[in-house]
Parts: C-alpha cells; sequence; structure tokens
C-alpha cells in the first residue's frame, strides 16, 4: 500500500503530466487532430496489418489480471452490474449514477454475432475493477457505398479506488488489439467529454412525465412564479395513448419492423443495416429493458413504430428517493402517423410504465418533436466518435446521426 506521501506525489505527477500533455494518449491514436482535418482524404487514416497486431494481451501492473467477462454467468454479471452501479458515468454535480440492471446489459452486449473476448474485465485478487466493451456492427457512412464492419465500443470504466494509475488507456488499446486482431480498423463510441475529435456533438432533452419526483431529487428546479402544481398541470399527458392501431410490438412483426427500419435508417449519414435476427435481439420488448410499439393498420400493415429504452439513475444523496427512472428515446419510424402524435403516444406509454422523464437525443428527426412536446434542452452533451475514419465532411450535424448507442 502507497503512503499518504508517496499517494500525494504520484498524483501530483499526474496532474504535471496531465498539464504539459493533456491528450498525451489520444495524440498517439489514429484520429484526425484539428489540422489534420483538411489534409486527410475520406476513409481509414491508417491501414490495418494483421501481421502486425500483438498476440499477447498488453501488460497490466502487477496483481492486475485480464478476463473475458462472460455475462450470462450470474455471478460474473453481478461483478459487472456492481462495478458500473457504483463507478460509471456521473453527472457533472455527482447527484446522479447511472444504474444499467444485469439484463440490460445482456441485451446491450449478448447480440448476434457477440465475441466473447470482446467483453474485457480487469481483475485484482478476484475482483473487478476494470471494464470496457466492443459489439461488432456494420455501419454505413456518408452513403451506401461504404459499409464498414467495425466494433462499437461502450462502458469504460475503472474502479474509483484505482484512478489515474493509467489503466483506462490500457483497456483501450487491449480492446483495440482484440479488435485488430479479428481484422477490423475502425470503432464508433461515444462520451458525454470531449476528446480528439467528434465527428459530432449532440445534446439531450428532457420531457418531465413526473414534475413533482423531478424536483424532489433536484433534477429539475423551479423558478420563483412556478409551483409544482403548475409544473404538473403543464405537463399533464392523457390517460391512452391517441393513435389507432397501436399495441406492443410482437415476434410476428419482425419482418415488417426490419423492413421499415432498413429503409428509414438511408437518409441519414451514419447508420446501422438490421438482419431480422437483430431487429428480433434490439426490438423485441424485454420487461424493464426496451418497449417498441408497432402501428397496426387494416390487414396487418405495419406503418410506424417508436421504442425506448429503460437506463434508470441512482440518486446519489436523497432522503425520498433512490432512483430517477428514465426512458430514453431509441429508433422511432413514422410513415402514416405524424412524428409528433407518434412521440406524444411515446411520452404516454412511457408515463403508464412509470417513468419520471423521457430524454432524447436533438438526432435523427427528433427536432420536430422536441419542442412541440415540450421538451427542455438539458446540460448534457453526447459526442460521437468514430475511431481511425476520416469523413467527407468534418462534422455531421446531429440530424444526420441514425445511431443510438445505449
Ligand atoms: C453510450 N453511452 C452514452 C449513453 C450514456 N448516457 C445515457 C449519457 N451519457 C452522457 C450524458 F450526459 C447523458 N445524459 C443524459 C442526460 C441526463 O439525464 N443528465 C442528468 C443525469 C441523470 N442521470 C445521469 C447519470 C449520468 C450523467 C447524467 N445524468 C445527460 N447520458
Amino acid at each position: 500500500q502507497l503512503t499518504v506521501v508517496q499517494k500525494q506525489t504520484q498524483y501530483n505527477q499526474q496532474l504535471i503530466d496531465k498539464l504539459n500533455k493533456p491528450h498525451q494518449f489520444w495524440e498517439t491514436q489514429p484520429m484526425p487532430n484539428i489540422n489534420e482535418l483538411e489534409s486527410l482524404k475520406p476513409g481509414p487514416i491508417q491501414e490495418g496489418i494483421l501481421a502486425d497486431v500483438r498476440k499477447d494481451p498488453f501488460n497490466l501492473i502487477s496483481k492486475f489480471e485480464w478476463c473475458n467477462v462472460d455475462l450470462r454467468n450470474e455471478e460474473q454479471a453481478q461483478q459487472v452490474y456492481t462495478l458500473l452501479k457504483e463507478n460509471y458515468v456521473e453527472d457533472d454535480d455527482n447527484m446522479f449514477r447511472f444504474d444499467y440492471s444485469i439484463d440490460f446489459l445482456r441485451w446491450a452486449l449478448l447480440p448476434p454475432g457477440q465475441h466473447p473476448d470482446w467483453i474485457v474485465g480487469v481483475k485484482v485478487n478476484q475482483k473487478l475493477v476494470g471494464f470496457i466493451t466492443g459489439i461488432p456492427v456494420t455501419l454505413h457512412i456518408e452513403n451506401q457505398q461504404t459499409k464498414v464492419k467495425m466494433t462499437e465500443i461502450n462502458f469504460l470504466c475503472v474502479h474509483k479506488k484505482i484512478r489515474a494509475n493509467r489503466l483506462a488507456p490500457v483497456l483501450i488499446k487491449e480492446i483495440t488489439r482484440r479488435v485488430h486482431i479479428k481484422n477490423m480498423w475502425q470503432a464508433v463510441y461515444t462520451a458525454g467529454i470531449v476528446v480528439p475529435t467528434p465527428i459530432s456533438q449532440t445534446r439531450y432533452y428532457h420531457r418531465s412525465l413526473n414534475a413533482k419526483k423531478l424536483i424532489e431529487v433536484g433534477f429539475s428546479s423551479l423558478s420563483a412564479r412556478q409551483t409544482i402544481a403548475r409544473q404538473q398541470k403543464l405537463y399533464k399527458l392523457p390517460e391512452e395513448p391517441k393513435t389507432q392501431g397501436l399495441r406492443a410490438m410482437k415476434k410476428k412483426d419482425v419482418a415488417q419492423v426490419t423492413k421499415l427500419l432498413n429503409e428509414y435508417l438511408k437518409q441519414f449519414k451514419l447508420y446501422f443495416k438490421y438482419t431480422e435476427d437483430e431487429v428480433k435481439h434490439w426490438f423485441l420488448p424485454r420487461k424493464d429493458v426496451i418497449s417498441t410499439y408497432v402501428v397496426e393498420k387494416e390487414q396487418g400493415v405495419v406503418t410506424d413504430f417508436l421504442s425506448f429504452y429503460n437506463l434508470p439513475s441512482q440518486v446519489i444523496k436523497n432522503p425520498k428517493h433512490t432512483h430517477l427512472r428514465a426512458a430514453y428515446s431509441y429508433y422511432n419510424v413514422a410513415t402514416q402517423t405524424p412524428i409528433v402524435q407518434l412521440m406524444y403516444d411515446a411520452l404516454i406509454l412511457a408515463k403508464n410504465e412509470g417513468y419520471d422523464v423521457f430524454n432524447a437525443l436533438d438526432i435523427m428527426e427528433n427536432e420536430k418533436f422536441l419542442k412541440e412536446l415540450m421538451f427542455c434542452p438539458g446540460d448534457g452533451q453526447l459526442n460521437y466518435y468514430l475511431y481511425n475514419w476520416k469523413l467527407e465532411s468534418n462534422m455531421l450535424k446531429p440530424e444526420e446521426i441514425g445511431i443510438v448507442l445505449v
């Protein structure tokens, strides 16, 4: 165990390093820095050479060990759940921390074609202290011609007690190595922070469903002229959705939903193409994880669908509430129903499922309903990143983004 003085010295040294070379790690990565943005041609920045990929894992400081986490194993899933629940993303005021459930993590990380060695953990004395994940995706970039098999990176987390050990860059390098070894050379990820170089900067919007609770947990605040009663009245919703034929998605809808979704996403500059198997995985309803509702017209024709996922936040210190129940807009395809009406029904359905707030990014067509349905802009920015790929246009507008990462 380091003495207090040694710890302080180590910490001071880290600070000095950061001040001298803030993005030391990121400058070693194939991400265009500001002045390269002009000179690089669109496409891969570095050609990947399989023969050059290290065959063995990166070195870890002593007592730290790599492990592949098997989320189907209850005990290992519990370890991941607890690490994230206690050490994952918090808001800037440290009032909330995401509380991804085990069922959610299995949904998010065990899609068709998953690679077991892409669920990466670091253990010390059998205790999980670090985590990072990848899932295989096929990303369509800027036009139909280019579709790239790559990885979607998520859930980078280091235990609070062992931060400033530079473990995060090693986790990133190791999962990069495990992706390269499968002859894949690109990645897509998002983050609330800004590191070199976002391809798009999107913003979160929030629609109050339970005004009283949002004020009690400190998510919303009342201005001088507002009262809780006024807020409740302002955000009140009808008991039942309005759209005829709206019902929970079932297995029999998979083929139609797949067609609707793939056709709809083509309008964006960044989007995934889904097989029916993938639609089954990502959209069939799972209690407390993903809700999908379809609009079925005469003769069983599905013309629209809406979907939102469940991501509660732990309220860190609050006498009355332990959790904030948040629904996050996922993919919504409106071909016959006006999108404002479809999303108004989404709010009603989420309210009836017990959610306190409905969150949406300003991506895809969301701008068309955010204001009209009384969403408020949040403080949360979500930046999208593409690893080892130069876009034709340096930045994409939020409405050109057709992918949602959970
Ligand atoms: C791939 N992964 C990205 C998704 C992770 N997601 C959902 C996320 N990434 C960064 C954010 F900025 C963010 N925000 C939702 C908005 C919000 O609700 N802000 C208040 C709040 C309530 N609970 C929390 C927990 C953590 C941070 C802010 N929180 C801001 N969401």
